[in-house]
């Protein structure tokens, strides 16, 4: 919160306890049948602290409704005059809107098109042309397994709560986050420190576990925006459509949620390609489908997409990028961890700064979250409304070692439009053992090298005798000790 917005809350409060007790006073006069000169004295002070209230409040709400995170009864008219212009001139359409449509699919008319294929063949020529990458197109329907070795069937989820009574769906997060925005907005007479810890909700949101989510709601009262009936405890939902391929019913399959799983699992055909050397780029442009709990902010939060991805591998061991230079002094918003939980903004900073000090984690990351904020700006957006927000820890998806998202601020807030993220060797790692096919690249080193290393030589019948039915995990526990080879015996 900004020192003058915390100095006005603080000085509203002081304001409305001196017209309480101003106001108690008069009542004490008329009470004690005082002369109406001093009556008349007391409620003109009583007016003029009244007045002094007012004109702290106006201060308060302008600078409550500059504030980025918040909407304002002119920003949502705004945004719905440019809706209903695009809707009637056809940019896009509610599909299936004859059928009284469904939430979060729609179709693009003929100036929709238009734009959008525009926008993916610039994107095309500022990264796939001109970084010299290997251009993929993967199927939609991905089998069960691949999904199940990427961690989506397990992990891809969203913290769902249910209307108790109807049992009507709501993301909790967005609950929560449209609670504190609101009561911000249009609660000036709450405290500055309970603004504080609205705001400080509103920043670690993403970092919640479905207790403290839960635990949140419940402390706030919050209840279903529709009919006000109480909540259920929040429970993960899985984004993905399930589906099944072949007429047997017996091949389970997903409606990709992302196109980069087509990528990876191609790595070793796309590595021989690239003449077995690294680093190299994979894209893939097409769509992807995410069952959304309740949709809304119209394109922003759609069930099918297009989404277009770049996957970079790179060695491990040295993540430099040949042409780092040509970033390193772009100079833009950023908006790193530490900030956002001490309740900081976004400050302007170089990338080229950012990696050295070790906030980006390292320099082929920083390349690409400067060639996204080229890629962005040369498409028109406006650059005080783009900014680089690094995940919190538990934010982050499964997969992730360090993510930065190019965020823009539109009438909904800050909106999340591009994720920059070190997947490690995640994927991978995780389709090698999956598919039993190794996913790897090989580094010739200039001189031959001798290395130790120390191996675990598990003997099954032995683990066997000890630990009888947990000899299972016991290897698998095994398997998974970092930098230790295994071998059966
Ligand atoms: N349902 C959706 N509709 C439209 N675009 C989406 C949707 N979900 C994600 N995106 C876009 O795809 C990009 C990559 O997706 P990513 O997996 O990083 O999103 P996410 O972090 O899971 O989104 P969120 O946490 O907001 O649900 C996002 O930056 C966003 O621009």
């Amino acid at each position: 919160m900004g020192a003058s917005e915390e100095a006005l809350r603080r000085a509203l409060a002081d304001k409305q306890a001196a017209i309480d007790a101003q106001g108690n006073a008069v009542r004490d006069l008329k009470a004690a049948g005082a002369a109406k000169v001093e009556i008349d004295a007391a409620v003109e002070a009583l007016t003029a602290l009244k007045l002094e209230k007012a004109s702290t409040e106006r201060q308060l709400k302008a600078i409550v409704s500059n504030d980025g995170n918040i909407n304002t009864v002119n920003r949502d008219a705004f945004r719905q005059a440019v809706v209903n212009t695009l809707e009637r001139r056809l940019f896009y359409i509610p599909s299936f809107k004859i059928y009284r449509g469904v939430a979060g699919l729609y179709d693009y008319g003929p100036p929709g098109c238009a734009v959008k294929s525009n926008v993916l063949a610039f994107w095309r020529q500022h990264f796939v042309l001109e970084e010299n990458m290997l251009e993929v197109d993967c199927p939609c329907v991905t089998p069960e397994i691949v999904l199940k070795a990427s961690g989506h069937v397990d992990k891809f989820t969203d913290l769902m709560v249910k209307d108790e009574k109807t049992g009507t769906c709501y993301r909790a997060d967005h609950l929560l986050k449209d609670f504190c925005k609101e009561k911000l907005e249009k609660d000036l007479s709450i405290s500055a420190d309970k603004a504080a810890e609205l705001k400080h909700v509103i920043a670690v949101l993403d970092d919640l576990s479905a207790e403290e989510l839960g635990a949140k709601i419940k402390e706030y009262g919050i209840t279903a925006p529709d009919t006000k009936n109480p909540l259920s405890n929040p429970y993960p939902f899985n984004l993905m459509f399930q589906t099944s391929i072949g007429p047997s019913g017996l091949s389970p399959g997903y409606m990709r949620p992302e196109t980069a799983q087509g990528i990876f699992v191609n790595f070793k055909d796309l590595y021989y390609y690239n003449g077995n050397k690294l680093p190299f780029a994979a894209a893939q442009i097409g769509q992807a489908f995410r069952n959304e709990i309740s949709p809304r902010q119209g394109l922003l939060r759609v069930r099918e997409f297009t989404l277009a991805e770049i996957e970079h591998f790179v060695d491990p061991d040295d993540k430099s990028h040949p042409k780092y230079n040509e970033v390193v002094n772009l100079e833009f918003l950023m908006f790193p961890r530490e900030e956002q939980m001490s309740g900081q903004s976004a400050k302007r900073m170089c990338i080229g700064e950012a990696v050295s000090r070790g906030i980006v984690n390292n320099k082929t990351l920083g390349y690409f979250i400067g060639r996204v904020y080229l890629f962005l700006t040369h498409l028109g957006i406006d650059k005080e409304r783009l900014r680089f927000r690094q995940h919190l820890a538990n934010e982050m998806a499964h997969y992730a070692a360090d993510c930065w998202d190019a965020e823009i601020e539109c009438s909904y807030g800050w909106i999340e439009c591009v994720g920059i993220a070190d997947r490690s060797a995640y994927d991978l790692k995780a389709h090698s053992e999956k598919s039993g096919v190794p996913l790897v690249a090989h580094e010739k080193f200039q001189e031959p090298r001798e290395v130790e290393k120390l191996v675990i030589a598990p003997v099954k019948k032995e683990l066997g005798l000890a630990f009888k039915g947990a000899q299972k995990n016991v290897v698998e526990a095994l398997e998974v000790t970092k930098d230790v080879e295994i071998f059966y015996l």
